[in-house]
């Protein structure tokens, strides 16, 4: 089975295309495949698969085995694959995801090859229970939650996959080890959650790092640079229209007034490709 080793700003799958579905023991095969010393390495594991909605279908599973609904890093890395292979010539595709819907794609070609994707990421869910929360409110902004005794406050976005933003100092240096894994399985959240500490600069510009369920601390979450702008705007602290700046490079999000969507736009590359036996 051949395989290609892409990444978005850092955050990096295996991808794998020509299947027709996912294959039995997928979550086994990702945790061994993704496994940075005695396999292949990797945050997540891909598969590119047909669609009966949409031009393409993509499947994300987490390093630890579990799911995603959506994953926005990877469906950069799935535009670039199919486009730089020739599995379509066409600069607007459509891509199925499990939890976010059939996403647009525009790519940006140069010299032949894709070098930066825009998204349309669809609408953010803000409903506590729906992201889901255990809170049953419209909108969960700025809520308090406890951790071994230490007071957060979270803004909770589902961008089809739930993460909590909460605003720090100085997320740069924040110490992600310590209360990620913590907050990732809090009792409030009953799918476990994609963290984000973020630290606004400016009306334009956010730092953010992540920790991300499934996988622990990653380079880049592009849902997560969504649902971090989405939390700034819902907390009145940056524009429509930010750049979130991330371990491994900067996203520039929008979340447009008039149709509701969020647009991610951000590089995806190549790697390697490989060959499993
Ligand atoms: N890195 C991703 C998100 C991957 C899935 C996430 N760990 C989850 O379980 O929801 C991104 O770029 O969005």
């Amino acid at each position: 089975m051949k395989f290609t080793k892409l990444h978005g700003l850092g955050n990096d799958f295996i991808v794998i295309a020509g299947e027709k579905e996912l294959p039995a023991g997928v979550d086994q095969l990702a945790i061994r495949l993704c496994n940075r010393f005695f396999g292949i390495g990797a945050d997540g594991l891909v598969y590119i698969l047909p669609s009966e909605k949409a031009d393409f279908k993509m499947r994300i599973i987490n390093s630890d085995g579990s799911e995603a609904e959506q994953c926005g890093n990877a469906i950069r890395c799935v535009s670039k694959y199919v486009y730089d292979h020739k599995l379509t010539d066409a600069t607007e595709i459509t891509v199925e995801t499990l939890g976010a819907g059939v996403q647009k794609v525009q790519l940006n070609v140069q010299e032949g090859k894709v070098a930066t994707v825009r998204v349309d990421m669809g609408q953010p869910i803000l409903q506590g229970l729906e992201v889901p929360t255990t809170v049953d409110e419209a909108k969960v902004i700025n809520h308090p939650i406890e951790v071994d005794g230490r007071e957060f406050r979270f803004t909770a976005v589902s961008m089809g996959n739930p993460h909590c933003v909460i605003y720090v100092e100085d997320a740069v240096n924040f110490d992600l080890a310590v209360w990620g894994p913590k907050l990732e399985v809090h009792p409030m959240f009953p799918r476990k959650i994609n963290v984000e500490f973020a630290t606004v600069k400016n009306r334009t510009f956010t730092d953010m790092r992540v920790w991300e369920r499934g996988a622990g601390p990653t380079l880049a979450c592009g849902t997560g640079a969504c649902a971090t702008l989405v939390s700034s705007v819902l907390n009145g602290l940056t524009d429509r229209q930010a750049t979130v700046s991330l371990k491994g490079g900067d996203l520039f999000i929008e979340w447009n007034e008039e149709d509701n969507h969020v647009y991610m736009t951000g590089p995806a590359e190549e790697v390697y490709q490989g060959t499993l036996d």
